[in-house]
């Protein structure tokens, strides 16, 4: 058997920290920058035989993590990397996903990981093109962890991917090809299960919204209560198997995953900045600031919130019109700025849209200022008030939780080349690499086998 499924990257474009809180929602785009895996099933195993699963990453040196475990003793410390490599989210999915399964039989199982350029720089790197011509990945001379990445989720989505083939390993080719409800339930199940994963694997419970993005594409995303997660990592390694069970597939873990996307149009111009952040440190100190001010922070964080819910308001309304209704205003941004919107007749929506941007930046802003935390430097306000000068442009933010290292903008469909071209040479955009990058109502799908032809080796004994 031979399949490939792949999931897009993110951007965090409202509700950057509020989302840790199960209280508020936030809007997640997920990215056309997506993380594939091609899983060959090559043999199956006899029952004194070891299960042996080896995981390819071909584009980055060294990328290759082969274990070979006993399906009856499936704890941390049984499962070793055979070559004495060490992938923390590729073994713990394997982990996770096999304590979940308890499979009886044992296979021999090859896993490649194909990742889009978008997720990591393209500097060094030399292309390699499919034999029908429709997949380019880049493969580099150097490991994963030295190759600069930029903010996309590539773990959230290699988790993700990973336990989507190795779901389909073991419950077979058409686990995902059944009835609507079947489906529904069984994306539910390789959400929780690489939810786990990625919590595991990062040593932490952050709010989750890259796995959703991962699994269901697009959404309004409310997290799960951490507990749900961090009672699981303190179970007794031998109760971990039950208790993931339990977890997945009886626990009501209230997310919402609400499908929302952009809007035809309208499209994300995502910024990757010369520049660096630290999430965790950035997280908490704005969750101190939140502990030592409360009512102030109630105050910024009900006013930003709403910002954010007008945001995800504005553009259901749009989905609900057709584009003729609001293409004059497209029409009008392409030759105007959203700093210098004047005319009222242009569509409410889109005029929300900027407006909600330029209240999130705004209290936003003052998170910054009065945490502490450099989630809008003054170096990313000042590239942010420029962008807001462009033509065809609505405005734009430091998605996720911010720093020096992306800015995210939406723009007018027809402005985007434009932009990318005159900003190329000016000054102030000299450490923005721009990622043209499309918003992906999907998440979890299946690929096309002929398009990765010429990329992975197809044994011809394919059981
Ligand atoms: N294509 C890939 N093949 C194998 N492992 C990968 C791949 N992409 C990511 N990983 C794993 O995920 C790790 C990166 O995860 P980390 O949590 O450090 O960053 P991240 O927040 O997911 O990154 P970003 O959001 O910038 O993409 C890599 O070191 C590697 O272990
Ligand atoms: C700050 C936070 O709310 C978002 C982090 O987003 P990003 O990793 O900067 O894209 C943390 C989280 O949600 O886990």
């Amino acid at each position: 058997m031979l399949k490939v499924f792949s999931c897009p990257g993110k951007a965090l474009l409202a509700g950057g920290y509020l989302v840790l809180d199960p209280d508020y929602e936030a809007f997640v785009v997920a990215l056309s920058a997506r993380m594939h895996a091609a899983i060959t099933l090559l043999r199956p195993l006899g029952q004194s035989e070891l299960t042996k699963i080896t995981v390819k990453s071909p584009q980055f040196k060294g990328g290759l993590w082969s274990y070979h475990l006993d399906i009856n003793k499936l704890s941390e410390s049984d499962i070793v990397e055979a070559h004495g490599r060490n992938n923390p989210f590729v073994k713990t999915t394997i982990l996770t996903v096999l304590s979940y399964l308890k499979p009886t039989d044992n296979y021999e199982i090859e896993i490649t990981i194909f990742s889009d350029s978008g997720y990591h720089t393209q500097a060094g790197s030399t292309a390699k093109v499919s034999n029908n011509g429709t997949r380019r990945f880049y493969y580099h001379d150097a490991a994963i962890t030295e190759v600069p990445k930029t903010g996309l989720g590539s773990s959230a989505g290699l988790v993700t991917s990973l336990t989507s083939a190795l779901l389909c390993c073991y419950l077979g080719p058409n686990f995902l090809n059944k009835t609507a409800e079947e489906n529904a339930q069984t994306l539910n199940c390789l959400h929780n299960l690489s939810q786990v994963a990625h919590c595991i694997a990062q040593g932490k419970v952050g709010s989750g919204f890259d796995v959703a993005a991962a699994t269901y594409g697009s959404v309004v995303y409310r997290r799960f209560k951490p507990e749900l997660i961090t009672r699981l990592m303190e179970l007794d390694p031998s109760q971990f198997s039950n208790g993931l069970k339990e977890l997945v597939d009886n626990a009501d873990w209230k997310i919402v995953h609400r499908q929302c996307s952009l809007v035809p149009g309208i499209r994300i111009l995502m910024g990757d900045v010369a520049g660096g952040s630290e999430t965790p440190k950035l997280v908490s100190k704005v969750l101190k600031w939140r502990k030592e001010n409360p009512e102030r922070a109630l105050q910024v964080w009900t006013n930003l919130n709403n910002s954010n819910m007008k945001l995800v308001e504005s553009l259901e309304q749009l989905r609900k019109s057709s584009k003729s209704d609001y293409s004059q205003t497209l029409d009008y941004l392409n030759t105007h700025s959203a700093s210098e919107i004047v005319d009222d007749n242009l569509s409410p929506g889109l005029l929300n849209i900027i407006n909600c941007i330029k209240h999130i930046r705004h209290w936003l802003k003052l998170m910054s200022i009065e945490s502490g935390a450099e989630i809008e430097p003054d170096e990313q306000t000042r590239l942010l008030d420029r962008c807001e000068a462009l033509k065809g442009s609505l405005g734009g933010v430091v998605p996720g939780a911010g720093g020096y290292d992306a800015i995210c903008l939406l723009v007018a469909e027809d402005s985007i080349d434009r932009i990318i071209t005159d900003t190329k040479n000016d000054e102030e955009f000299k450490r923005v690499n721009w990622l043209q990058l499309e918003d992906q109502k999907q998440g979890l799908i299946e690929e096309k086998i002929e398009d990765f032809e010429g990329l992975i080796h197809i044994p011809g004994n394919l059981c």
